[in-house]
């Protein structure tokens, strides 16, 4: 039974049992209308996002992506990898129905009723390799945030038909697809940047042998200055490609101290990141940078981002073609799902997964 709006979840495990057991997830609580954040959320003042810490006119660089042949093309994008680790891409080949339909489809798949939707979380899925949940590690965190999200780890179509929720399949499906010829592209730039020239077979499995597609659901929060929407973590991924909706809330660390700057929602781009997997095979010059989501007061959000990764049982490191060039390794090989799992084994705390692999 849902509790009453006079008893908002004093006990932690009602909440626990109302947003994780039931399925209802923050979604859940948004819906209930609650007049205040529920204590679980509110996360600790320096966790939360401060005004004067955001860069009033700062931008990450916006890249064209139309003329293919533009040698600068190939600059900007290996320039916005090592200084910024992320940059918004338009006039790309992903076609915008292509977007909006995954947008459409990451709705449908949240309007489901609890029960549906928790027919694929970690308790009941019948695979690993789909999942809904809520926050990021409940388990591990001090405070929840504020995000649902279901996650697709991509096997095979055959494995999509029988496992995915078939509200989104399709969609999701066509998306990853119509991504790839934008992926392989950005990827080849950025191997040119590290005078690897040649893609092979095994270097283009070991940078995107494996993906998994996230849709992640913000709903309207009481009290969003509080809590988070995604706290402050660098992706595992090699790269990161991702759809917003035209809410907005995505900020990124800059480059001095503690400013963050806003990923403003540009109609058909994609925003691209690098993750901790291109830094540490690049060993150190492409940088994953850390970004955070906010809440928000008055308005639902989406996102859907594709994250492109080596294999989990591939071994990853710093390439042996820049450790050839007499570069000194700063990482250490690691076992890619090692680092996976000890990412997803703890809270979000910026940086720091990627110690795991440092020498
Ligand atoms: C959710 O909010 C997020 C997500 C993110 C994600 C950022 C990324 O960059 S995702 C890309 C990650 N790369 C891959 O998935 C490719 C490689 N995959 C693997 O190595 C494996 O599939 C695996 C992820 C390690 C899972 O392998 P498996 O053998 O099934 O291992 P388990 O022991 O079951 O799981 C380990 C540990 O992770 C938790 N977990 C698994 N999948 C997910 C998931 N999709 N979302 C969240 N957590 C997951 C699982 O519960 C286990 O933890 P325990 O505590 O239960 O042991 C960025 C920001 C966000 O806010
Ligand atoms: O929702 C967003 O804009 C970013 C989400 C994110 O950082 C993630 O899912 O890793
Ligand atoms: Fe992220």
């Amino acid at each position: 039974m849902a509790p009453t709006l006079a008893d908002p979840f004093n006990d932690s495990s009602a909440l626990i049992d109302f947003v994780i057991n039931q399925g209802n997830g923050v979604k859940g609580l948004s819906e209930l209308g609650l007049k205040a954040l529920p204590k679980q959320y509110v996360q600790p003042l320096e966790e939360r996002m401060c005004m004067t810490n955001i860069v009033p006119q700062g931008s990450i660089p916006i890249i064209d992506m139309s003329n293919w042949e533009d040698p600068n093309l190939a600059k900007s994008i290996c320039d916005a990898a090592s200084e910024w680790g992320f940059f918004q891409i338009v006039n790309h080949d992903v076609p915008v129905e292509v977007l909006e339909n995954v947008k459409d489809a990451t709705y449908n798949f949240f309007r489901l009723p609890a029960e549906v939707k928790n027919k694929y979380s970690k308790e009941h899925s019948s695979s690993n390799n789909v999942r809904f949940g809520t926050s990021f590690t409940p388990q591990a965190e001090k405070a929840l945030e504020w995000k649902d999200y279901l996650s697709l780890f991509y096997v095979s179509e055959e494995e999509a038909s029988a496992l995915w929720p078939s509200v989104c399949r399709e969609q999701v499906l066509d998306y990853m697809k119509k991504s790839k010829v934008v992926i392989k592209q950005l990827l080849q730039v950025l191997m040119k940047g590290l005078n690897v020239n040649e893609i092979d077979e095994a270097k283009e499995s070991l940078l995107m042998g494996s993906m998994r597609t996230n849709l992640n659901y913000y709903p309207k929060c009481p009290n969003p200055e509080l809590t988070v929407g995604v706290g402050r973590h660098s992706d595992v991924s090699t790269l990161t490609i991702l759809l917003q909706d035209e809410i907005g809330g995505l900020f990124v660390r800059g480059n001095k101290g503690d400013d963050w700057i806003h990923v403003p929602p540009i109609k058909g781009s994609l925003v691209i990141n690098v993750g901790d997997a291109l830094q540490i095979m690049s060993n150190g010059r492409y940088r994953s940078v850390e970004h955070r989501v906010v809440a928000n007061g008055s308005k639902n959000r989406i996102s859907v981002p594709i994250f492109v990764n080596p294999r989990p049982v591939d071994m990853i490191g710093p390439l042996p073609e820049l450790v050839a060039n007499g570069e000194k390794p700063i990482y250490k090989q690691v076992l890619y799902s090692d680092y996976v799992k000890h990412f997803f084994r703890k809270a979000h705390d910026g940086k720091k997964t990627v110690e795991f692999a440092e020498l």
